[in-house]
């Protein structure tokens, strides 16, 4: 069945939202007018100059290449402008991925992937599950507005790998399967978005093989140096969206899960698109400068031309970091929530694209090829070579979660992944509570140019449509949302990121009992066809009796 252009449960915008909307963005626009070239974007709130340049790509490589590294040693993050994405490929994703999103749950299930090693179809983080609602009917959710909102969804993404793929063996071997494996689309609901996303997926491998080679000039490496290494690259695309937040069904702003907890990235980099945010609203992307203990907002600029919607933000994952022996650094990041019951709110959705870039699975990220000055036969090296594909979720799910469910291999792999065991045995003796900057995102320079639909609508709405919720639902306690544990000093840190902050499920410890062994260390019962044998050392948390909290520590994946 095909859909209508404009996605289920969503109503055009009131001329006059849209034109208040439209004179902020060109009143911010025109603030960050200064800032849209190649300078510097201070963050506010922040004991560090963390440092997000703009840089324009028009320049020539070398140009953009020192101020590539400039953000590399900073935090790893930088916008790029005049990239030649044309924003209609970017509205074509956000607005058929809006309108897979806005199907009733059932559907979004029927692509669900339960094997976590495979990073395709639709996805809810493990710690979002217990916020939905299940007794949501079909029905209401046809009728709902916005469905997703309905179903008290706090984030959920749909993603796709590389397309068209050789019929060869390193593509189709035991290996390649997993980093190839076939895409999940929804044919027949929607058929517009494989297109889109196809088509958004080949400019970003562009794009990419560009950013590539002005990040080896920045380090100092042959410009080419990647070339090799990415020509067989396994990158995902991911559309997410963070459905708006009723405050009626909310009684604590500071109870709802985060939209996206604390986490890094484990490709080279992500190209990250961001819908501009809608009047009245707070939160967004936050970056953590962790010498200041400081979360510092990510401000949405303006594109480069009038092609571009927007500039798009860049930043380092974990094989770059690898790549760099540390160097630059693949930067903790997270999206926070609007302030729901802050004068002004307007309940409104969030849409993102991000593209996560990963290097061919079998190419070997070794510091002393890419770093200059570094010997091959130095004596000490502090990452050891590794293949990219064992750095990025997919491999890292393969290598620890052998045998084991998909859940429990996603948990070991996020343990290992943001060095939680440490974290968290710090967490337990110490305070390590961050300052929040609660300052908003601004916002960006909207679309100039729309194509469907095709009627005369303002430029502006065609984002905004896609954005407001066209109503509420009745209202509903935070009881109902099951995270209503109470006014007691455990209910506070509900969906904090910070393992101090008082969670109810770790007591602030960032750990919890071991779900498998029931806190002993020692298996219960032979398990998987008597792989693991009752009496011994529990699998999954190798005795030590506890596993990671996963209300509050990040378990959510980063691709
Ligand atoms: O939606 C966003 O703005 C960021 C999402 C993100 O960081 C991720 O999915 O890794
Ligand atoms: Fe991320």
């Amino acid at each position: 069945m095909a859909t209508s252009a404009t996605p289920a449960g969503l109503r055009a915008p009131s001329a006059g939202r849209a034109r208040s909307s439209r004179t902020r963005i060109l009143a911010i626009s025109r603030a960050t007018s200064a800032t849209a070239t190649s300078q510097d974007v201070i963050a506010r709130g922040s004991a560090r100059r963390v440092q997000i340049p703009v840089v324009d790509l028009s320049e020539p490589d070398a140009v953009c290449a020192s101020i590539v590294r400039t953000a590399c040693d900073s935090c790893g993050f930088f916008h790029v402008v005049n990239h030649g994405v044309d924003d209609n490929l970017a509205f074509d994703v956000i607005r058929w991925g809006a309108t897979f999103f806005d199907r009733p749950w059932d559907d979004k299930m029927a692509l669900v992937r339960g094997d976590m090693r495979v990073s395709r179809g639709y996805e809810i983080s493990p710690e979002h599950i217990e916020a939905l609602d299940r007794d949501v009917t079909r029905e209401e959710e046809l009728a709902a507005r916005e469905p997703s909102a309905a179903r008290r969804i706090i984030s959920e993404r749909f993603s796709v790998g590389p397309f068209d793929v050789p019929n060869d063996s390193y593509h189709t071997d035991e290996e390649g399967a997993l980093f190839f494996h076939p895409n999940a689309w929804p044919e027949d609901s929607i058929p517009s978005l494989r297109p889109a996303m196809e088509a958004y997926y080949r400019e970003m491998e562009s794009l990419c093989a560009r950013l590539h080679r002005v990040l080896a000039l920045a380090m100092g490496a042959p410009a080419d140096f990647f070339e090799d290494k990415i020509d067989k690259h396994c990158s995902n695309l991911q559309v997410a969206n963070y459905p708006s937040l009723d405050p009626s069904r909310w009684r604590d702003s500071d109870r709802i899960p985060l939209r996206k907890k604390s986490h890094a990235d484990s490709g080279t980099l992500t190209v990250l698109w961001r819908s501009p945010p809608t009047e009245g609203t707070k939160g967004g992307l936050q970056v953590l400068d962790d010498t200041a203990g400081t979360w510092v907002d990510v401000p949405v600029l303006p594109g480069g031309n009038e092609r571009e919607s927007g500039a798009l933000l860049i930043n380092l994952g974990n094989q770059t970091q690898r790549w760099t022996d540390g160097k630059w650094v693949s930067t903790k990041h997270r999206v926070t929530n609007p302030d729901v019951h802050a004068p002004g709110y307007a309940p409104s959705r969030r849409l993102s694209v991000a593209f996560f870039h990963k290097a061919n699975y079998d190419a070997v990220i070794d510091h002393r090829d890419f770093v200059p000055g570094r010997e091959r036969d130095a004596p000490s090296v502090s990452y050891p070579p590794v293949r990219s594909g064992d750095v990025s979720r997919v491999g890292a799910l393969r290598r620890l979660g052998r045998g084991v469910d998909a859940r429990e291999a996603s948990m070991r792999y996020h343990e290992e992944l943001m060095g939680g065991r440490d974290r968290a045995e710090r967490a337990a003796g110490e305070s390590t509570a961050v300052k929040i900057d609660a300052s908003a995102e601004t916002e960006g320079e909207p679309p100039k140019k729309g194509e469907p639909p095709k009627k005369a609508e303002p430029e502006a709405d065609r984002w905004a449509s896609l954005m407001d919720p066209r109503g509420q639902a009745g209202p509903i306690s935070a009881g109902d949302l099951g995270l209503d544990r109470g006014a007691s000093a455990e209910g506070a840190g509900a969906g904090n990121d910070n393992p101090a902050a008082g969670c109810p499920v770790c007591r602030g410890t960032g750990w919890k009992p071991c779900g498998q062994c029931g806190g002993t260390g020692i298996n219960r019962e032979d398990l998987f066809g008597g792989k693991f044998k009752e009496g011994d050392t529990c699998w999954l948390c190798s005795g030590k009796k506890k596993t990671m909290c996963g209300n509050c520590v990040d378990l959510t994946d980063s691709f």
